[in-house]
């Protein structure tokens, strides 16, 4: 019942919908009264030669308004109490979804994706059906179940009441034990199901990389494997299910005899008539599905029990990063100061970075540079504020980083990373992505910068033409030139490209590097590049190694030097002479 506590917030938002519910569920059991009454009066009547047709008019009429009140107020119920449900659900499912958004990349690096999937479906409806399935069976058990037994005992008789329904609290006991039997199980399945919608939404991100090293076979037979291991957990469910079944028969049958048996007793002692005892057989039938209810009713609060407790798990992590009370704005036209005295990564010791200072004054380009691993994307990172728990401070238009709203700290910068995402929408759509009030010149002039125009006119639907999930119709040079376009669209005050064009052949690149120079809308750029080319034109240019600054100057200054710059800047120009 612990459950119900959980969800107070919920029912006290609901209390109408539920008390309205509840009401016409209270109506609907009265209703079921009527009908066994009726037709236990018929077999007096007809009993007693007593049956005339006008009395044999009531009962229908009886029968009939009871069954068109019953099926207005079951309606009316069910529109209440389910409604209810599939609110809790939305409610439940936007948080969780809000919540990812909000969370950082140390929290999807400790929940898999399949997992927080089986969170947002699984759990949530397990939550959804205390709100729906278990409200109705708490409120139908008392309120059916109260009213049939107190009509058992007013309208026939206590004693054959107190017999005939003593195997019911059987049928509950059941229900409860191999319920219990069942959630072992469920959560076994529960487990596997998450386990093959992991592999499932593995195997799909790395289509490509599967097939490029002929491993179908392979990796269609593990998901045969994760597939059979989930039947056969849910094949013994079944089994556990199936058992309940007809040991419900048996108690139901149990129950009836009895009835029948003292009942037929009772009749013959003239204590009870025989339309009474046909009554009674009418309401023992209404009494079966509250009492095998209540047995299912515990398993449903324990399966929410335990799913609003995972979902609250997920809730309660917090992101690294928050915003601070009475956050500032990022200022106009906003300098970039950068002292950093150490960082590491919050799940590991290893310093990535070490004494970082540069100043970016508003409307210069950075270049950064080094070999892989040196922490050149870690640095980005600190940027947008994706963690905090760097020793030292950074400042954007003289404001520390940690005092900034985060939307407008977000909104100052436009970034693209390494990898990009495209959504499977249009290609104006994922130029737009987030600014779909800009003017469709924009949209253009956006494209025409990330050289993507082209390429764009040449498709037969132009703009309008669809990218494939992932922008699987699009070639990594063209992924990467239409998330260019998509980062310039909301004219940040700092771009940031991070080897964005390393999918780009030389022509393309130098094109691109011309058109940013051209842009008219001043902006501050920060470039990170394997290929120097890029960067030459920087006011700065930042030479990184092991997480430090080992060169920094000029393009023209560090190729005079004998460092890593100067060398790589010869080896880069021997290749493109061959
Ligand atoms: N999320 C993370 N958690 C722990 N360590 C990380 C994480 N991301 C990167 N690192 C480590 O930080 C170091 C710097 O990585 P980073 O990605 O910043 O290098 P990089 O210079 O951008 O490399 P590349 O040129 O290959 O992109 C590496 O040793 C890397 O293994």
């Amino acid at each position: 019942m612990g459950i119900f506590r959980k969800l107070a917030w919920f029912f006290r938002l609901q209390k109408r919908r539920y008390l309205v519910g509840v009401v016409f569920l209270v109506l609907t059991a009265f209703t079921n009264l009527v009908i066994p009454r009726s037709i236990g009066q018929f077999a007096d009547w007809a009993n007693q030669h007593q049956l005339t047709w006008p009395r044999l008019g009531i009962l229908l009429g009886l029968i009939t308004i009871a069954g068109l009140l019953q099926y207005w107020f079951r309606y009316i119920w069910r529109n209440q109490i389910w409604g209810g449900a599939a609110d809790l659900e939305r409610q439940l499912r936007g948080k969780l979804f809000q919540h990812y958004l909000a969370m950082d990349d140390t929290f999807f690096k400790r929940h898999r994706i399949g997992d927080l999937m089986a969170r947002c479906t699984n759990d949530i409806s397990a939550v959804q059906n205390v709100a729906g399935v278990g409200i109705l069976t708490l409120a139908d058990s008392i309120i059916t179940g109260g009213t049939t037994i107190i009509a058992m005992i007013v309208l026939v008789n206590w004693k054959l009441t107190l017999i005939a329904i003593l195997p019911l609290p059987f049928l509950a006991l059941m229900a409860k034990v191999l319920g219990d039997k069942l959630h072992a199980n469920f959560a076994k399945s529960q487990a596997a199901f998450a386990q093959l919608s992991n592999k499932t939404q593995e195997s799909m991100t790395g289509i490509k990389v599967i097939k490029t090293l002929g491993q179908e076979e392979a990796d269609i037979a593990d998901f045969n494997k994760k597939v059979e291991q989930t039947i056969n957990i849910n094949r013994h469910v079944n089994r556990v299910d199936a058992l309940f079944d007809p040991l419900t028969s048996i108690i139901i049958g149990l129950t009836y005899v009895i009835t029948i048996v003292y009942g037929s007793h009772l009749v013959l002692q003239k204590q009870i008539t025989i339309g009474q005892l046909i009554a009674f057989v009418g309401y023992i039938n209404a009494l079966i599905w509250p009492m095998f209810a209540i047995g299912r009713l515990f398993n449903v609060l324990e399966r929410g029990n335990a799913s609003y407790d995972r979902i609250q798990a997920l809730l309660a992590e917090t992101a690294l990063v928050q915003e601070p009370a009475q956050a500032q704005l990022v200022p106009a036209q906003p300098d970039l100061v950068v002292d950093i005295q150490s960082f590491h990564y919050p799940d590991s010791q290893q310093l990535v970075l070490q004494k970082i200072n540069f100043q970016l004054p508003f409307g210069k380009t950075l270049g950064i540079v080094g070999r892989i691993g040196s922490g050149k994307s870690t640095l980005v990172k600190l940027l947008l504020r994706r963690f905090d728990n760097y020793q030292g401070q950074i400042t954007l238009g003289g404001i520390d980083l940690r005092k900034l709203q985060l939307d407008s700290l977000r909104a100052s910068f436009s970034y693209v990373p390494q990898e990009n995402f495209l959504f499977s929408t249009t290609i104006e759509n994922n130029i737009r992505f987030g600014n779909y009030q800009s003017p469709k010149q924009l949209v253009i002039a956006a494209a025409q910068v990330g050289a993507i125009d082209p390429d764009i006119a040449k498709l037969p639907a132009g703009y309008q033409t669809m990218v494939g999930e992932k922008g699987m119709s699009l070639s990594g040079g063209q992924q990467q030139r239409l998330a260019l376009a998509r980062a310039l669209l909301p004219q940040p005050a700092i771009l940031i490209l991070d080897d964005s064009t390393s999918a780009l052949d030389a022509k393309t690149e130098v094109k691109i590097n011309h058109n940013l120079r051209q842009l008219k809308t001043a902006q501050s750029k920060i470039i990170i590049s394997q290929r120097l080319r890029s960067v030459m034109d920087a006011d700065e240019i930042l030479v990184l190694d092991q997480g430090k600054i080992i060169q920094r100057g000029r393009h023209a200054k560090l190729i005079q030097t004998t460092g890593w710059y100067a060398q790589m800047w010869q080896r880069q120009q021997l290749n493109l002479q061959k």
